[in-house]
C-alpha cells in the first residue's frame, strides 16, 4: 500500500463541518465514514445529516453522545439516512422528522478495524475513511504540526471524541494521520487534525470501525 494517501482527493469527503455547542461528534464520525463507503461503493458523494440521528437514533443520546458503533445499529433500524439539505442540521436536540421516502443511503452493516496501526493503513486505502474515537485533550489546544501528545496529557483508554480518519503520510520522517474534525473549519489546519500515527497516541487505535453499505 503507498506510503502516502488522502480520501479528499478521491472525492470520498464532504467539506468540514461544525457540530456548534452539540456534543454530537459521534453523529459527524459516523455520517463522515458513511458519506465516504457510500462514494466509494455507488460513485455518489452525499452530505449525509447528523440531524436524523441526533433527533432520532434512540440508541444514543443527541448531544450528550453516542457511539459511531451504536449509530450504524440505529440507521440500520431507521431505515437509512437523509442528505443534509433533506434534514439539516441545527445543533439542538429535537422531535424526530424522519422522512423514509427521503432515504438516500442504506447500510448493510459494521465492522470492527484491527488496532494495529499498519493494517488500519492498509484497510483505510483499501475501504474508506475510517470513524474512530479519540481523546481529544490535546485537540483544543492544536494550532498546527503533527500532534504527538504525551501519554499523561493524553490517557489512550478515556476516549471522549468521535472524529474521521481520511488519510495518512510522512512529513520529515514523521508518519501522521490525516484525521477530520468537526468543529469548523477554522479549527486546526483547515478543520483537519494531523497527529502521530504509530504508538496508539490518545488511543486513535483503539475504537475503529466501519459501516458497510448496500
Ligand atoms: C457529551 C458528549 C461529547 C461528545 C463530543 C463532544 S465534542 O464537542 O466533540 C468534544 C469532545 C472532547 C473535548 C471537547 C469537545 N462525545 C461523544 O459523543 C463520545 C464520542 C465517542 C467516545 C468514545 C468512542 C467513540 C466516540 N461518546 C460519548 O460521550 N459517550 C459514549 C456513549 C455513552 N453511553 C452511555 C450510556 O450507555 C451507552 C453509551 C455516552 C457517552
Amino acid at each position: 500500500f503507498p506510503n502516502s494517501w488522502d480520501w479528499r482527493d478521491h472525492n470520498a469527503v464532504t467539506p468540514v463541518k461544525n457540530q456548534g455547542s452539540c456534543g454530537s461528534c459521534w453523529a459527524f464520525s459516523t455520517t463522515g465514514n458513511i458519506e465516504g463507503q457510500w462514494a466509494l461503493t455507488n460513485k455518489k458523494l452525499y452530505s449525509l445529516s447528523e440531524q436524523e440521528l441526533v433527533d432520532c437514533d434512540k440508541i444514543d443520546e443527541g448531544c450528550n453522545g453516542g457511539l459511531p458503533s451504536q449509530a450504524y445499529e440505529a440507521i440500520m433500524k431507521l431505515g437509512g439516512l437523509e442528505t443534509e439539505k433533506d434534514y439539516k442540521y441545527d445543533g439542538h436536540d429535537e422531535k424526530c422528522t424522519f422522512n423514509k421516502t427521503k432515504v438516500v443511503v442504506t447500510l448493510q452493516g459494521a465492522v470492527n478495524i484491527s488496532q494495529n496501526e499498519t493494517e488500519m493503513a492498509v484497510w483505510l486505502y483499501k475501504n474508506g475513511p475510517i470513524s474512530i474515537g479519540i481523546n481529544a485533550f490535546a485537540m483544543q489546544f492544536y494550532f498546527g504540526g503533527i500532534a504527538h501528545p504525551w501519554k499523561i496529557f493524553c490517557d489512550p483508554s478515556s476516549l471522549d471524541h468521535g472524529v474521521l480518519i481520511v488519510g495518512y503520510g510522512v512529513e520529515k520522517g514523521e508518519p501522521f494521520w490525516i484525521i477530520k474534525n468537526s468543529w469548523g473549519a477554522d479549527w486546526g489546519r483547515e478543520g483537519y487534525y494531523y497527529v502521530y500515527r504509530g504508538d496508539g497516541t490518545c488511543g486513535l487505535n483503539t475504537m475503529c470501525t466501519s459501516a458497510t453499505v448496500t
